[in-house]
């Protein structure tokens, strides 16, 4: 492909949440004029008045270059680079909205978490399949320990691009990389977005385990043992083993497992304390991707045959209504084995 000078690239971002308006924002910050889609009108408003993002990223002040739109045709045409930022359960429905529209000089990057619930697709293979007129090789993926609010405060952050091809990937890499924002490429697509997948889950049981007040010992045995559950799942479908002892892999998952800004931490805390998911997930506007992609790894998993024993007791915890204590019960208890047993 031919990419075209990374300063004059013509961006789109479609996502307002707080991850999109924070990606956004670091552009706009950057010197890109943004054309951004957000959902809500209200969200469309009040940047447009306060230059702030009152629901999904209260308190930090927005560049004068983003310009936030209802219009998702406009947004999607005539771009170099899009990024899309919704959650998994509409990338589908969002995506499928611009499949027309959208040039096939675009690359197009997913920075979105998640595996699809009927397709087990990550979310460059649900753009693999909407997106039919851009080639695949323009397909990108943006993962990595990442809070939005850390990264919109300008805090030093590091994450990782994957794409199948190394000029897309290094373009996206020129785009995004600041002084304060880095990033690394990879080759390894699927493998950096099962690892940003995988992890959410494992940040639920995190969490699960610091409703319990279950310790430290627990939490680096989960993180340890949810690493090569997330591997194990990987090397099965293809990713390089390599990827998940990078910033997609063990970092996201360092992150999400120990830090109170994640969601899906905070979900499985709450559950933890006793209270029911319903419960929790009717009170929270936000998205906790763990919850749906629990589903996605549990199917999937069994359907390859790759034991994931972890990923499976929080389906069962999410979705059966098993209680947290007889789940850990179950996995302290397995077959005693040796740990570089990888069958
Ligand atoms: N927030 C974070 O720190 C990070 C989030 N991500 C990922 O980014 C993706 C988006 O999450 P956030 O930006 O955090 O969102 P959010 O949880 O802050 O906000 C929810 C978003 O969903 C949108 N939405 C709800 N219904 C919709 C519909 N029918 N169609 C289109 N959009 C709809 C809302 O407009 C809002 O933008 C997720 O996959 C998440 O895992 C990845 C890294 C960091
Ligand atoms: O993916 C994230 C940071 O890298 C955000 O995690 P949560 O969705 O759990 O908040």
């Amino acid at each position: 492909m031919r990419i075209k000078d990374v300063h004059e690239a013509k961006i789109g971002v479609i996502g307002g949440g707080s991850w999109g308006t924070a990606l956004a924002n670091l552009l706009g910050t950057k010197g890109y004029p943004v054309d951004f889609w957000v959902f809500e009108s209200e969200v469309k408003d009040a940047i447009i008045r306060e230059r702030e993002n009152t629901l999904f990223l209260p308190g930090i002040p927005l560049s004068e270059n983003l310009f936030p739109s209802n219009d998702l045709s406009a947004v999607a045409s005539d771009k170099d680079l899009i990024l899309i930022v919704v959650p998994s359960h509409v990338m589908r429905e969002v995506s499928l909205k611009i499949a027309d529209i959208v040039s096939e000089k675009s690359v197009v990057v997913s920075a979105s978490k998640g595996i699809e619930n009927l397709t087990h697709l990550t979310m460059s293979g649900i753009l693999r399949e909407t997106l039919n007129r851009i080639p695949e090789s323009h397909l990108a993926a943006l993962s990595g320990p990442s809070f939005a609010r850390e990264v919109a405060m300008g805090l030093p952050t590091v994450v990782t691009v994957a794409a199948k091809d190394k000029a897309v990937a290094a373009f996206v890499q020129q785009v995004f990389a600041t002084p304060v924002f880095r990033v690394y490429t990879n080759e390894d697509l699927i493998g950096v977005e099962l690892g940003g997948s995988v992890k959410n889950v494992i940040a639920i049981a995190a969490g699960i385990l610091d409703g319990l007040e279950l310790g430290l010992n627990t939490r680096a045995a989960l993180i340890t043992r949810g690493l090569t559950e997330m591997r194990r799942l990987g090397v099965k479908m293809g990713a390089n083993p390599r990827t998940f002892t990078g910033t997609a892999g063990i970092g996201d998952l360092v992150l999400t497992c120990t830090g109170d800004l994640s969601r899906n931490h905070t979900v499985g805390k709450k559950i933890g304390q006793g209270m029911k998911l319903t419960e929790i997930l009717a009170e929270m506007r936000m998205v906790a991707e763990g919850v749906k992609t629990a589903k996605s790894v549990y199917n999937l998993s069994r359907k390859l045959g790759v034991e994931m024993p972890i990923c499976h007791e929080i389906y069962h915890i999410l979705y059966e209504n098993v209680p947290p204590k007889e789940a850990l019960h179950r996995l302290m208890t397995r077959d005693l084995r040796d740990e570089l047993d990888e069958s």
